[in-house]
């Protein structure tokens, strides 16, 4: 997908003067409580008070990004022309027989504008938590409901992604959201369904690294990502910006094959809930990504079923050390592990000999099997005038690793235990048919345009809201690697948490409610678009 081929946002627009007029009001009204937070920025839920509609709104600190801004025009001109395609593709209504349609599980941009102090971005809400909490609540996820229907979703979201010439370069638990709960785990095991159907609430969010593939070759050289889930070939741009331009050129560019190796890392992090590539130092996890040397568990590898052989093997080909020599996501889809989610009727199978092969060895014992801490991407590192020590990597290096894997055998044995209780009745649902049924995907409508901001500025006028508090204090920060290097001063960054949005317009759950209702009584009655 071409992000030429849409209109260059004039935002933001920098040359605003907001005293003489020259602004929009807010059209949105945000709760005061959040969703989550970034190194970046803050998220919390908003309504649009015309359409009624609710969103995540992503309000990124103009400070902290300040001499970065065009990380975030990038950002925005990805969200758009992915939102664009998803659009063209859904009412094409072109007939797809896959289980999972990539389109449907990437996060849709809807609006953004900028305040004083904020770029806000209005995307798709997605309330249920991260995969990230999912996997560490459970221990590990089970192989054959979870792990395969999972690892498939996010397979036709990450191709759907490189089909359209775009690489997210930061794929991990944490940015993958559940837009909604759709079943409990018994009704679909009552269904007679053989894998979890939160699979289909899947969302891939934060598009704050992604890229495109054909742009400037110079990006495919930025040194960014999450520490453990970066490719050997980002291994290899460690330092780059330290680097003559003309040496610099001389380091080989990468591309969409990354983010099948991130692929791997979550899908080995959903099966054992530990990552493949942490160690005690950066260092050591480099040197094991350069070698694709990941640690296997012998117990687990020792299950002899056809998904935990299949699995085993799906990761030994993401973890291909030779970026050229990796399966391409689209190969991919035909690997047995996932292959029935998608719908290959007649397609050459593509590995050959190495759908036999499983890493032979066990790992050395650097590897550290702990519970990953939640993570910060570091983004371009060096652009962000960061050390890059200041990665993600996981720290915790106390325990023995003997005791560490007793701890997640025995959390696997409990979730283990726990998912198969209830037997399956069918145990083959024929993707054609069920796909359309299962699916939580539906097209939001557009909102007209003369309820959105479409890249304005706005300055809320607070004497005229009816629903403004003063300036919140938002909650604790969460306790990502970056939040701690901000906080012990290493950075420079502002922390947006400690600040209100800057939109004048937050308010409390209660208010919130009451701004539902009145606006929608206001709007159906009259018409008459709402006053703040
Ligand atoms: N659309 C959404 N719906 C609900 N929650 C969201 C949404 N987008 C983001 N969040 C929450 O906010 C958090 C931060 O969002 P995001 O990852 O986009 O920010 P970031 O500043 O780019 O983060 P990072 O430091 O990982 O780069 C997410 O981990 C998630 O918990």
């Amino acid at each position: 997908m071409s992000t030429a081929s849409v209109a260059e946002a004039s935002w933001p627009q920098g040359s605003v003067n907001p005293d003489a007029g020259d602004v929009s009001r807010c059209k949105y009204v945000i709760k005061d409580s959040q969703l989550g937070d970034g190194y970046f920025s803050v998220v919390k839920e908003c309504m649009n008070v015309y359409t009624r509609d609710r969103f995540a709104m992503k309000l990124i600190s103009k400070k902290t990004v300040e001499g970065k801004l065009w990380l975030i025009q990038r950002e925005v001109k990805l969200l758009k022309a992915v939102s664009a395609k998803i659009r063209e593709l859904e009412q094409s209504q072109a007939a797809c027989k896959d289980t999972f349609e990539g389109h449907h599980h990437v996060l849709q941009l809807f609006d953004y504008f900028e305040t004083n102090q904020n770029i806000v971005l209005v995307t798709q809400l997605c309330s249920h938590g991260d995969l990230y909490e999912k996997i560490i609540e459970a221990g590990s996820l089970d192989v054959s409901k979870q792990v395969k229907s999972y690892t498939a979703c996010l397979l036709s979201a990450i191709d759907f992604l490189h089909e359209n010439g775009v690489v997210h370069r930061d794929l991990k638990a944490e940015n993958v959201l559940f837009r909604c709960r759709v079943t409990e785990l018994s009704e679909y095991s009552r269904r007679g369904s053989h894998y979890d159907h939160h699979a289909h609430d899947l969302i891939l969010a934060d598009f704050g690294l992604a890229t495109n593939l054909n742009g400037n070759e110079n990006e495919l050289r930025e040194c960014v990502g999450t520490v453990s889930y970066i490719a050997p070939e980002v291994v290899r741009c460690y330092g780059i910006s330290r680097l003559a331009p003309s040496e610099a050129k001389t380091i080989p560019t990468y591309g969409a094959a990354i983010d099948v190796w991130a692929l791997g890392v979550l899908a080995y992090f959903m099966m054992t809930g530990y990552m493949p590539f942490d160690c005690e130092t950066d260092a050591e996890t480099k040197k094991c990504i350069s070698e694709g040397d990941y640690y296997v568990d012998e117990e687990l590898k020792s299950d002899k079923s056809l998904d935990s052989k299949h699995f085993w093997n799906f990761v030994h080909l993401c973890f291909t050390i030779d970026a050229s020599d990796r399966p391409r996501s689209q190969d991919l889809k035909k690997h047995p592990f996932v292959q029935e989610f998608f719908f290959t009727e007649n397609q050459p199978e593509p590995f050959g000999d190495r759908i036999a092969l499983v890493k032979s060895t066990s790992s050395s014992s650097l590897h550290n099997l702990g519970t990953p801490s939640r993570s910060s991407s570091s983004s371009s590192l060096a652009a962000l005038g960061r050390s890059e020590n200041g990665s993600s990597l996981n720290l915790i290096n106390i325990e023995s690793r003997d005791a560490k894997l007793d701890r997640v055998r025995e959390t696997l044995k409990k979730t283990l235990s726990m998912t198969s209780i209830a037997p399956l009745r069918n145990n083959y649902v024929d993707p054609a048919t069920q796909n359309k049924k299962n699916s939580t995907f539906k097209l939001e409508p557009m909102p007209p345009s003369n309820s959105l901001m479409n890249g304005c500025f706005s300055l809320t006028p607070e004497s005229k809201s009816n629903f403004t508090t003063s300036p919140v204090v938002s909650r604790t920060h969460s306790s990502t690697e970056m939040g701690r290097i901000m906080s012990t001063g290493e950075s420079n960054g502002t922390s947006l948490t400690r600040q209100s949005s800057g939109l004048g317009n937050e308010v409390t759950e209660d208010e919130y409610s009451k701004v539902a209702s009145t606006t929608q009584r206001s709007s159906r009655k009259t018409g008459a678009q709402f006053d703040f």
